[in-house]
């Protein structure tokens, strides 16, 4: 029954393929858990006052887009098996929806403009849409009857990715009512948009034998140990990691060892020699245009990753190495051998076991904080709750704790990782985000799940099962203080989720993502004069045709940026550059200056980061808002850096400069984390207290 309910969850891929009925039945997988009741949770042991009547909806978690406003309010629910529904509407509410879009399908704003936006006037729309509504009631439109959209995956779900569906099969639909020249004009997009020979992209690779070598195993097995060995002895070669820190980490050690390495990420471009024989590189960032010996590709399974995943492919199918050696989970194993298989690139797997035990413990912390050890990393996935538990542990136990998240420096997150590891400093537990998954060497004894939830943006859903795994495979890392790990969770409850995702069995990967290159891009721009550039990535995402193997990477966040910017005056490949910058658009401040960026450089002005960011002076007290603000200041520092690496000419603030001020900034950060005064959002209950509410 539970393995039954969590099943959707257990999917990591992700397709999206419009344009082609052949490849109709892939959409993006959408799942989300239906909106529950808070649960109480003991920070405190002190009375507090707690209401005797049952639960109502509190929302606890509001989020702002800032350039859509739309409000989410969703809440997480600490009991899995009552919530983890999937948000779906019943199979013959999905017909009907579709069926009433279709019906205003000449009438959905964002339909009519982009169908006017291809040469196809509202005269023209209205008779072939009414068309198309009668044809696809009486069954004969095809992809559109009912047996396939109840096969399509997330139409279930959301009114735009129905929409996004129903205006694909409209296009093919109206093609043989619309005057030739736009037929000829949509036969031209269909062209540039067919991405299906990603392979094709990259002659120079596929020229040569390349030999892959796939390094697979669970984390602390050693594989990329072994691939970073081979790296060592090789004349010329790459490393390609997921993150900065890894690529880093990876540029110190070489040259540590006396190799010559250089770095090159998206922000900064370190070159020791210009005759070293290594590189360590963001993924993004590989190099495609040198033939080399070796190539090492780091955690080969995000080439599944939504947004990121086309780097990984890209890397894969573009390098121009003898040996290539990816590192990564079982479940690449099958996508691999086939991706390799079409290319004629020979494939071994070697296979890794972890070098030191791992057991899930029976007992919980019982949803008590006092029950935190020395070397235990706390996991909590939502940043807001990190400061509260931190808390709450140092004054339940008097032990201190260092904290890693996402919205922290990735500088930051290793120097908290430092005071962690380091026995001589007072740091003895770690409260972390789900950042404690990758790229930190830790020396953690216990992994204590604080919540087995994280929000994704709209709902909390359970962490999929290899997250889980990843992260709970921190504990007991070779060669660290702890020669054994250990894993918990804080409240009973969720032990059994943990129990049931460590044992889940692996589940491969069915699709890699691709993303089209800026010159496919531009071609498809220059189809589309008039169109802003927001709405050519749109057409593009509704046109493009991928084959069963691969997947099109999401646009979301380039979308709302692009969109933002679609007033200002610059040329397309300008424009891609700037809705590229790795922006976290929820940061108001990062919107804010990227935007402002992006409309000095329109007008062919200097852009100076000291006008962008102003540090704020170092305090004895610091408030949560003041931490908020510095890494906002460290996250447009970064913005800055990897623009002015793609427009040195107007992006004046010079590499040290600007390494200067992101050094202050991490002072600032670090200090702040010692210091941040925090108060507690709300009074919660203990765990009885919460209990014996229930049973009011
Ligand atoms: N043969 C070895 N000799 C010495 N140290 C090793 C050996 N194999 C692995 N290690 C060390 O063990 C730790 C884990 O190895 P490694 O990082 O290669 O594992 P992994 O399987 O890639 O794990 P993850 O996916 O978690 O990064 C590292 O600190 C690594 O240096």
């Amino acid at each position: 029954m539970l393995r039954q309910t969590l099943r959707p969850l257990f999917h990591g891929e992700v397709s999206l393929c419009f344009g082609s009925t052949s490849f109709s039945r892939q959409c993006i997988r959408h799942f989300n858990v239906k909106p529950a009741k808070e649960s109480i949770k003991p920070f405190s042991k002190q009375p507090v006052k707690v209401s005797t009547k049952p639960f109502t909806k509190q929302p606890t978690h509001r989020v702002r887009h800032p350039l859509n406003h739309k409000n989410d309010t969703t809440q997480r629910s600490k009991n899995y098996k009552k919530t983890n529904t999937t948000f779906q509407l019943a199979p013959g509410n999905v017909f009907s929806t579709f069926r009433k879009r279709a019906s205003a399908l000449a009438t959905i704003p964002h339909i009519r403009t982009k169908v006017e936006q291809l040469g196809i006037s509202k005269e023209m729309l209205k008779p072939i849409a009414n068309g198309f509504y009668r044809d696809l009631i009486a069954g004969k439109v095809e992809g559109c009857d009912k047996d396939t959209l109840l096969s399509v995956n997330g139409l279930a779900g959301d009114r735009r990715i129905m929409d996004s569906y129903l205006y694909t099969r409209f296009l093919e639909y109206a093609e043989p009512h619309l005057p030739k020249e736009i037929t000829s004009k949509l036969t031209s997009l269909k062209k540039i948009t067919d991405l299906r020979f990603p392979h094709e992209w990259y002659p120079e690779a596929r020229r040569m034998q390349r030999k892959i070598h796939l390094h697979v195993g669970p984390t602390n097995s050693g594989k990329t140990y072994s691939a970073l060995k081979r790296l060592t002895e090789a004349k010329s070669g790459i490393y390609c990691g997921p993150l900065r820190l890894l690529a880093h980490e990876i540029f110190e050690r070489m040259n540590n060892n006396g190799i010559a390495c250089n770095l090159v990420t998206g922000e900064e471009k370190r070159i020791i020699s210009e005759d070293a024989t290594l590189t360590s590189s963001t993924v993004e960032m590989v190099e495609l245009n040198r033939d080399l010996e070796v190539a090492v590709v780091d955690e080969i399974q995000m080439m599944g990753d939504r947004t990121r995943g086309w780097a990984w492919t890209q890397a894969l199918l573009g390098l121009r190495a003898q040996e290539i050696h990816l590192c990564g989970e079982e479940s690449v194993v099958p996508l691999i051998k086939q991706i390799c298989e079409a290319i004629d690139d020979e494939v071994t797997v070697h296979r890794y076991k972890r070098l030191t035990p791992l057991s899930i413990s029976e007992k919980s912390l019982g949803g008590n904080y006092e029950n935190v050890k020395k070397g235990d990393c706390v996991v909590t996935f939502a940043r807001k709750d990190i400061f509260e538990v931190k808390r709450a542990i140092e004054r339940e136990t008097g032990l201190r704790c260092a904290v890693v998240y996402g919205a922290l420096p990735p500088e930051s997150r290793a120097l908290q990782a430092k005071a962690f590891n380091d026995a001589a400093s007072n740091f003895d537990v770690l409260v972390a985000s789900d950042a404690v998954g990758m790229g930190l060497n830790l020396n953690i004894k216990r992994i204590v799940f604080e919540s087995v939830q994280k929000y994704d943006g709209k709902s909390f859903t359970f962490i999929h099962p290899p997250h889980l795994k990843q992260i709970a495979g921190r504990a007991g890392r070779f060669g660290t203080t702890y020669a054994q790990g250990e894993v918990t969770t804080f409240e009973q409850d969720d032990l059994s989720y943990v129990f049931e995702a460590m044992d889940t069995p692996t589940l491969f990967l069915k699709t890699a993502g691709i993303h089209p290159t800026l010159d496919i891009i531009e071609m498809f721009s220059a189809q589309m004069p008039d169109a802003p550039f927001s709405s050519v990535l749109q057409t593009f995402e509704d046109m493009a045709t991928v084959s069963g193997k691969y997947f099109l990477c999401n646009y979301g966040d380039s979308k709302a940026l692009a969109q933002s910017m679609d007033h200002l005056d610059m040329s397309v490949r300008d424009r891609y550059q700037f809705v590229s910058a790795p922006t976290p658009l929820r940061d108001t401040a990062c919107l804010q200056a990227i935007i402002e960026m992006a409309t000095l450089y329109s007008e062919n002005k200097d852009i100076d980061l000291k006008k962008l960011v102003k540090l704020p002076a170092a305090k004895e007290s610091v408030t949560k808002t003041k931490l908020d603000q510095l890494e906002s200041c460290h996250k447009i520092i970064m913005i800055y850096k990897w623009l002015s690496m793609r427009f040195p000419d107007n992006f004046g603030t010079s590499a040290e400069e600007a390494g200067e001020l992101k050094e202050q900034c991490e002072l600032l950060i670090d200090e702040a984390l010692k210091k941040v005064h925090f108060r507690p959002r709300m009074k919660r209950a203990s765990y009885g207290q919460h209990k014996k509410t229930k049973t009011v």
